[in-house]
């Protein structure tokens, strides 16, 4: 048979996978085996018979926290129906393009401070222009975006002093993410000896005790205007506590999983983004020229005008393009056997979905490895196989946080180069992406933010 037993690691791997053998192929880590499907074709005959509530697979690494203490699942862990119920409620206020558009005002505010950090950071360096770590600041920038929508206040991620609640909170995020890989590979019977779940836990303790607060908090709010008889207006979470019959339980686990999918995601792309335009003076320049013409002056653009920006949405769509920032993702198919290029495989097989290697490939994106935007201009030209690049997933299952991501993506890179222009940090050397669920750089990137001086745009306007 074509089905050849491998081990996984880092993105470009499975580029070379495919070359050695072929599209389709057996993957195996310990316990967790699972077909591997490198090509476009077999992603979309895949997606194509995706089934009516599709499952990515075992969650129970998350599962058991939530049953331990009697927290609801949130998109993320539910499956089956439970699931697509909570999805029609999630869905709401974000899956429309033009729902984003009702959280414009509210990233403004996130992106100003972000620009105000810039400002600071540069001011501090030795150069007077550098910004070191960037992952760092655009982490801190992401949390508080998705957070100022979520709780619907401000947690001071991009304060100079962070507030020590929310610093526990970040801390707590990285040491459930850092924990829960030694989790998932250790025998169960470990657990009481080694010190490593007791911290697994103790990460999501510190999830749940601060974005409960903040829920309560908010709940609390809404009780009292309810009880003055004043209108319950505000942005999601108030749809959630108030519009929707969830309950509080229900909301914590939501809510947690919206926060928790939605940090570095977007935070490296940004990155990806950046790092991109700063080796790229050309499209940076045509970024800029469409900027300054669309926005002119110091009016901040609108969620509204980025629709009369292509190439910033082309840029965007290019670096997932290139750095896919979930590289894998995966089905299990839960009710039916499956056929699949050509190949039967009985129900509950698991599909490994090779994003990263399948967006490189020349037949569907020729030069694959060239930053080329303007491939996804509408201007005419034949359009890539859809399903070449799927970075926010596919169907019903596909990321609820797409409309949201975009939005703060498009806000904030609009804004940044029309005020700087970025360039490299030769001192880093070569940036490579490393595979940590989401694609992350391999080494520290900074970049020069070089301001901008105030010229006319060349464009005709
Ligand atoms: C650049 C940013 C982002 C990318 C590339 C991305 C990508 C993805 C992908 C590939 C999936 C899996 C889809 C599938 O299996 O078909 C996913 C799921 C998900 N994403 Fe995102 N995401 C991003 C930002 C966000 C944000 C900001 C949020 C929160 C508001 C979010 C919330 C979620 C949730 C909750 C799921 C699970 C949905 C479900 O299972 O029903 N994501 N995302």
């Amino acid at each position: 048979s074509s089905v050849t037993i491998v081990c996984r690691e880092g993105p470009r791997r499975s580029v070379y996978e495919k070359q050695l053998y072929g599209p389709m192929y057996k993957v195996g880590m310990g316990r967790f085996n699972s077909i591997a499907l490198n090509s476009v074709e077999l992603l979309e005959e895949l997606l194509r018979k995706d089934e009516k509530f599709p499952s990515r697979g075992d969650m129970s690494l998350w599962t058991e926290y939530r049953d331990l203490r009697g927290i609801g699942y949130g998109p993320f862990t539910e499956e089956g129906e439970k699931w697509y119920k909570l999805r029609t409620v999630l869905n709401k206020r974000m899956m429309h393009p033009k729902d984003s558009v009702q959280y414009g005002d509210v990233v403004n505010e996130v992106v100003s401070d972000l620009i105000k950090r810039i400002y600071h950071l540069r001011r501090i360096s030795p150069s007077g222009d550098l910004v070191t770590n960037l992952s760092n600041e655009l982490y801190r920038f992401s949390l508080e975006g998705i957070s100022s929508i979520l709780f619907e206040t401000r947690i001071g991620c991009l304060e100079e002093e962070i507030p020590v609640e929310t610093q526990d909170f970040i801390d707590s995020i990285a040491q459930m993410f850092s924990y829960s890989m030694p989790v998932a590979m250790l025998p169960k019977w470990s657990r009481n000896i080694l010190p490593i779940y007791r911290r697994y836990i103790a990460g999501w303790e510190g999830i749940f005790k601060f974005s409960g607060k903040l829920i309560d908090m908010k709940m609390e709010a809404i009780q009292k205007r309810v009880e003055t008889d004043q209108e319950v207006e505000g942005e999601y979470l108030t749809y959630l506590l108030s519009n929707t019959k969830m309950t509080n339980k229900e909301v914590y686990g939501s809510v947690a999983e919206l926060l928790l999918a939605g940090v570095d995601t977007t935070s490296n792309t940004m990155m990806w983004a950046m790092h991109l335009l700063s080796r790229d003076p050309n499209a940076q320049d045509t970024l800029y020229q469409e900027v300054s013409h669309c926005i002119p002056g110091d009016k901040i653009p609108s969620a509204q005008d980025v629709n009369r920006m292509p190439y910033l949405k082309a840029v965007i769509k290019e670096t997932l393009r290139m750095y896919p920032v979930v590289p894998m993702n995966a089905r299990i198919m839960v009710e039916n056997d499956i056929i699949i290029g050509g190949h039967f495989f009985t129900k509950k097989t698991s599909f490994t979905m090779c994003h990263y290697a399948i967006s490189q490939d020349e037949k569907t994106f020729p030069e694959p490895s060239k930053f080329k935007p303007e491939r996804w201009l509408r201007d005419g030209r034949v359009r890539p196989n859809p399903f070449g690049s799927i970075p926010f997933g596919f169907g019903v299952r596909g990321c609820v946080g797409r409309r949201i991501a975009e939005l703060e993506m498009y806000l904030a890179l609009s804004r940044i180069i029309k005020l700087f222009e970025i360039r490299p940090d030769p001192s880093i050397g070569e940036v490579k992406a490393l595979n940590r669920t989401v694609l992350v750089a391999d080494r520290q990137v900074n970049l020069h933010f070089m301001e901008r001086t105030k010229q006319s745009c060349t464009l005709s306007c």
